[in-house]
């Protein structure tokens, strides 16, 4: 039986595993989960060197969860999308490109974030 499809839901802890086997499992196959990874760690490690103030932090932790969350969403929707239909339709060409679209939306704004807040830092705007 598919857990959590009768009363008994899965316990707090072990809906986290599910959660944490989907991350995991995104991460492994999916090379631009990857990339956004990199890229958030290196923007830590630029954080770190620059000694950007609190508020800074929280905006770039903040753009970094939401890109990582939109594209975890939009690896989700492909895999529903596959499930649906292995054929060619225009709906499922619909789903998946508005899909990869919100990851974009949300991947240019952090970079416009980033790019603030580190210029900032860098002491090129006041
Ligand atoms: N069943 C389908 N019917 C029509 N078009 C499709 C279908 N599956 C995929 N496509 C088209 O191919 C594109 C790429 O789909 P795919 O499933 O390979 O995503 P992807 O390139 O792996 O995305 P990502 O890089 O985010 O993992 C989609 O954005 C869509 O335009």
């Amino acid at each position: 039986m598919i857990p959590g499809s009768n009363k008994d839901h899965p316990s707090f802890i072990r809906s986290f595993g599910y959660a944490l086997e989907g991350f995991v499992t995104a991460v492994r196959t999916e090379r631009n989960i990857k990339v956004m990874l990199a890229l958030g760690i290196a923007a830590v490690v630029v954080g770190c060197v620059l000694k950007i103030d609190l508020l800074s932090w929280c905006l770039v932790a903040l753009c970094f969860g939401l890109v990582i969350f939109a594209e975890l969403v939009n690896t989700a929707i492909e895999a529903i999308v596959d499930l649906a239909t292995q054929e060619y339709h225009p709906l499922a060409k619909r789903a998946k490109d508005i899909a990869a679209a919100s990851v974009y939306t949300l991947s240019i704004t952090a970079a416009i974030v980033g790019i603030i807040v580190f210029a900032r830092a860098l002491g090129l705007i006041a």
